[in-house]
């Protein structure tokens, strides 16, 4: 289990601060893969806290926030806002939760956020896992998702599947180098998906009880 600095009770000189135990799984796909699908499914079966690191920048931008324009202008390009953001929004939100066993979705999307991640949390997932999905089907999700998000256009989505390809998948081999990742064939319907995800929880579970 990792570890984070609960700021909130820091010390204001020095003194040793609290820390929290959390656990951690990352859970990487290309855009429309299914992560958020899947996460729900995993909330309901397995206790993790959601934490979608999309969600939590649309969050950002409708707060007013001073990186609100900025974060919109990325997410509009399907580029990846600097880490320091992400990352002080995902410690944030784990520090305020009750739970300590996470899902964090859609981060890390590059070196540069794992890298930070690490660094600043010193917190390492458990495991990694991956939806896999082509191009194809994934184009297809997006463009009948009408949630009204302003980068499920044919333009940003081709952005968003170069930048997956260019910077996201060297994090999730890189992952595969330690043994970490857990991969899935996310083409496949819901249902059949969350059964290959629900065994792979279901196991690492079973091996937490074992010891
Ligand atoms: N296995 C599946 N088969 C068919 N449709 C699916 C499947 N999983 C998810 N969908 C649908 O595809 C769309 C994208 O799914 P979802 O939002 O879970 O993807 P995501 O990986 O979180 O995407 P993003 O990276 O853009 O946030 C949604 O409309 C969802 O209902
Ligand atoms: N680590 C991340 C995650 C997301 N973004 C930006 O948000 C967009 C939408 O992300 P979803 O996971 O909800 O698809 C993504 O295309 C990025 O612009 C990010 O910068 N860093
Ligand atoms: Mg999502």
């Amino acid at each position: 289990m990792g570890t984070v600095v609960d700021a909130a009770n820091k010390g204001v000189n020095g003194s040793l601060p609290n820390e929290k135990k959390f656990k951690v799984v990352f859970v990487l796909g290309g855009p429309g893969s299914g992560k958020g699908t899947q996460c729900a499914n995993i909330v309901e079966h397995f206790g993790f806290t959601h934490l979608s690191a999309g969600d939590l920048l649309r969050a950002e931008i409708k707060s007013g926030s001073e990186n609100g324009t900025m974060i919109q202008n990325m997410i509009k390009e399907g580029k990846i806002v600097p880490s320091e953001v992400t990352v002080k929004l995902l410690q944030r939100a784990m520090q305020e939760s009750d739970n300590d066993k996470f899902l964090i979705d859609g981060f890390p999307r590059n070196e540069e956020n794992r890298a930070a991640f690490e660094n600043v949390t010193g917190i390492v997932p458990e495991f990694v896992l991956f939806f896999d999905c082509s191009e194809e089907e994934m184009e297809k999700r997006l463009l009948s998702r009408n949630q009204g998000r302003d980068d499920d256009n044919i333009e940003t989505i081709k952005k968003r599947f170069n930048v997956f390809v260019e910077s996201s998948l060297p994090v999730i081999e890189y992952y595969g180098s330690k043994g970490k990742v857990q991969k899935i064939d996310a083409c496949k319907p819901v249902e059949e998906v969350f059964a290959a995800v629900k065994a792979i929880f279901t196991q690492v579970h079973e091996k937490e009880v074992v010891g």
